[in-house]
């Protein structure tokens, strides 16, 4: 990792100098994406058997084999996704917003209703890694939301299946169909439709880059939640921090991905030494040592500042996924931080927490889109129609305003329509 000096003046370039660009990989996604809406599940076969060297007949996850899943999965791992999707849950129910009447003016009753969409599609993520999880993350919230079809769609392993955990975690969680297809094609396929797979309203979830790009290229046709990876961590840290914790941070998040970015920022330079020091001396204890060691000579840095002010500047325009503010005052410096997907106060608030456990959902923007989005929740998956019932005392109320616009904007039948009800 490279220690670079703060300069107001090369903001953006130091920001851009972290980031991984995902309109990269738009040309050959883009092309992945006409041949399953042009080739439907042979051109998915086609593919998987391409990007995963798996052979797939069928992409649809038996009842059968979710069953063999609850009978060979780990007890302990069943009982640790028992309590995370508890807390998930507690967590996203207090997120579920309620509609609303109001009398805007006397006889005018306006107000917001809350409709869930009808179908989702959830990409869970499974080449590097497997991620349970992430169904956790994704299902429940749209189950709260009241989704009534939720779509999983995964990698399958080299084996073709679909690995125990994440069976469990979607059947525990209420997804309704599940398939054996990940990347791009499986984005497509949610969005476009093939023999198997219905399409679906709205795509969500996270990926690697491949995924996100074919997530951007799909909006419109359905929504999305937002680009949701590779995962970058951002940490503030001032003298008070302990390097150990910052390193193992760092090292969290580049096992991820060759493309995860991890970002220090610190007015420490003694502090800033020792975590470069500390990662790279226990990079070559981690299991997935390549992955890390890529993901940081191409994607970290470590970015010295004059003071902790700066360091807010740096994170607000860098705009992290995660944010874990290690200073004195965790509290206060998070007063100043604007743009986070989910942030992390203090040595004791790890990432992994939020991961897991604790209940916030961890599929969050990366790649500076918390300027814009915030992480998936309740909300992700509900619509707000308005509604209104108006009475000929809020006619009367209304007259002036609606007639005065409707005749000025030169639509007469709008003013008409509106007057008629006044004459009866
Ligand atoms: N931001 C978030 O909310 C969040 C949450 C969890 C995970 N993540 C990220 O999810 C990602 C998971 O990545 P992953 O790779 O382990 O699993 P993945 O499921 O996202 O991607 C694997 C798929 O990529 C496709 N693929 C691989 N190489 C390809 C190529 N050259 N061309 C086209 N397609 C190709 C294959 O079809 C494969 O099935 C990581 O980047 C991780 O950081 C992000
Ligand atoms: N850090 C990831 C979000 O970017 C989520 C995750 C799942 N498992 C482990 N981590
Ligand atoms: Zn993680």
């Amino acid at each position: 990792m490279k220690i670079t000096e703060f300069d107001y003046r090369r903001i953006s370039e130091l920001v851009e100098r972290a980031r991984l660009d995902v309109d990269d990989v738009l040309g050959p996604v883009a092309d992945i994406i006409s041949m399953v809406r042009d080739g439907g599940d042979d051109a998915l076969r086609e593919l998987t058997g391409r990007f995963d060297g798996v052979t797939v007949e069928n992409f649809r996850v038996s009842r059968e084999e979710i069953e063999e899943a609850h009978k060979n999965l780990e007890p302990g791992v069943k009982e640790a996704l028992r309590e995370a999707a508890s807390n998930i849950e507690e967590f996203h129910r207090m997120q579920m917003p309620s509609g609303w009447m109001s009398e805007v003016r006397p006889g005018v009753m306006a107000g917001q209703l809350v409709r869930p969409i009808d179908s989702v599609g959830c990409y869970i993520p499974g080449g590097r890694a497997v991620y349970p999880s992430t169904i956790l993350m994704t299902v429940i919230p749209a189950r709260i939301a009241g989704v009534e079809r939720i779509v999983c769609c995964t990698p399958p392993a080299q084996d073709g299946s679909v690995p125990d955990a994440v069976l469990v975690a979607a059947d525990m969680a209420g997804a309704s169909e599940i398939y054996r297809v990940g990347g791009a094609q499986a984005v497509a396929a949610m969005a476009y439709g093939t023999e198997t797979i219905r399409p679906v309203d709205k795509i969500v979830g996270p990926g690697n880059i491949f995924v996100t790009a074919a997530k951007k290229l799909v909006y419109g046709e359905v929504d999305i939640d937002f680009p949701a990876g590779p995962s970058e961590v951002l940490i503030i840290a001032d003298e008070t921090a302990s390097p150990e914790y910052i390193a193992l941070e760092i090292l969290a998040q580049a096992e991820h991905d060759p493309q995860a970015a991890s970002v220090l920022v610190t007015d420490s330079r003694d502090l800033a030494l020792e975590v470069k020091e500390m990662v790279h001396e226990n990079i070559k204890y981690m299991e997935r040592a390549n992955i890390i060691r890529e993901s940081l000579e191409r994607y970290g840095m470590i970015v010295l500042t004059a003071d902790i002010d700066e360091a807010v500047d740096f994170s607000n325009a860098y705009a992290p996924e995660h944010l874990v503010i290690m200073t004195d005052s965790p509290e206060e410096t998070l007063e100043g931080i604007r743009n986070a997907g989910s942030i992390f106060l203090g040595e004791l608030s790890p990432v992994a927490a939020g991961d897991y456990g604790s209940g916030t959902n961890h599929v969050l923007p990366t790649s500076g889109c918390a300027r814009m989005y915030s992480g998936l929740s309740t909300e992700s998956f509900i619509k707000k129609p308005t509604v209104q019932r108006i009475t000929k005392e809020g006619l009367r109320n209304l007259q002036g305003t609606v007639l005065k616009l409707a005749e000025y904007e030169g639509l007469h039948a709008h003013a008409e329509s509106f007057r008629r009800r006044l004459r009866d």
